[in-house]
């Protein structure tokens, strides 16, 4: 929470580098702040002279105040009460299948960043997506420990239900109750708390259809979205409306959206994403990857500059197949011109 001393007493530019989305308070109420940034909110606001007050009607009493509840309110929405907030998880080595010691002593994740895990059917790719969910304490078959914020978290995170840390996003989506896009998403919105319900469904559905190949709209009802569009209705709900600031991704190259808009969404809420993948389009986007091999973590690589490089030609191999997909699906033939 901020309160009403932090505004009166930071400069303003430190208070856009805390809470960038104070921008559009200052353009709701016309606050042209260029220039006094170096200056605090209540310095910017005396400079007015007794005629501009009066012309332009500024009331500094309710600016402050507006501010001060903007934020709190902003703060809230975003589900980022000073005790939830994850800024860095950490797992601590354990022990592989054969009871070996896992090849590393800590591996630590940052907010906003991506990880992707490798390694091949049955090696524990899940299995350390468990320990994490479950913030295990030498408590699972692996042994391994999960820090949040470099300390033992608190037990709230095991088992409150609406205060999750992770938020799980799996290949099959099966919805069972027969409800219309809106009305799936008010029941969210509600159980959530948002104050400002309507624009937050209007925030999701638009970043939903982004993502998805073909659009939807709020009356379609959820059972008949394409497997697509109801990743990209999930990915989106999590990436605004969930409060848990871990997510896990199992295998969405298959999900007929745009992955890479979809990771860029999430990250940009400032989680921390942890996704399965063999596709070399999302691996190579994380930062690092964590190769699983027999029940433990056999190594940990930093995507290199190289392989952030690949990713350019990556992208348009990927576009290739992409029109030849969207050409197949149109009933088109496909010619070597896809090549050049
Ligand atoms: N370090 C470990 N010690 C003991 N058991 C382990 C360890 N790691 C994984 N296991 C167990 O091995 C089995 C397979 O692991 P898991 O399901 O996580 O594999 P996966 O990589 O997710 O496989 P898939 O790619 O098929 O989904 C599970 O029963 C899991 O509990």
């Amino acid at each position: 929470m901020i309160n009403r001393y932090i505004i009166e007493t930071s400069k303003i530019k430190d208070l856009i580098a805390e809470y960038p989305f104070i921008i559009n308070f200052f353009t709701e109420n016309k606050i042209e702040t260029k220039g006094f940034e170096e200056k605090t909110y209540i310095e910017y606001l005396d400079h007015f002279t007794e005629e501009e007050i009066e012309d332009w009607a500024i009331d500094k009493e309710k600016l402050i105040e507006g501010l001060e509840v903007y934020i709190n309110q902003m703060l809230e929405f975003l589900g980022v009460k000073e005790e939830n907030i994850v800024n860095s998880l950490t797992i601590i080595a354990g022990f592989n299948k054969s009871g070996e010691a896992e090849n590393f002593e800590q591996i630590k994740i940052n907010k906003s960043e991506i990880v992707s895990i490798v390694g091949p059917t049955g090696s524990g790719k899940s299995r350390l997506l468990a320990d994490i969910e479950f913030t295990a304490q030498k408590d699972t078959p692996t042994g391994r420990s999960i820090l949040i914020n470099e300390e033992v978290p608190d037990k709230k995170w095991r088992f409150s239900s609406g205060n999750k840390l992770v938020a799980q996003l799996s290949q099959n989506m099966n919805f069972i109750m027969d409800l219309t896009v809106r009305e799936f998403l008010e029941l969210h919105a509600k159980s959530r708390l948002v104050e400002n319900e309507e624009e937050v469904i209007g925030r999701i559905i638009e970043a939903a259809n982004n993502l998805a190949g073909e659009k939807f709209n709020l009356d379609t009802h959820i059972t008949s979205l394409s497997g697509g569009q109801s990743r990209a209705l999930m990915i989106a709900d999590t990436a605004i409306l969930s409060r848990s600031p871990i997510v896990l991704i199992d295998e969405i190259e298959n999900a007929g959206i745009d992955r890479k808009k979809a990771l860029g969404l999430l990250v940009s809420e400032e989680k921390i994403v942890l996704m399965a993948t063999h596709d070399p389009n999302l691996a190579l986007i994380a930062d690092k990857r964590i190769v699983i091999k027999n029940g433990g973590i056999h190594k940990v690589i930093e995507t290199s500059p190289e392989e952030k490089e690949m990713l350019v030609e990556l992208a348009k191999m990927d576009n290739i197949i992409q029109n030849m997909r969207n050409k197949l699906r149109l009933g088109e033939n496909i010619d070597k011109s896809f090549f050049e």
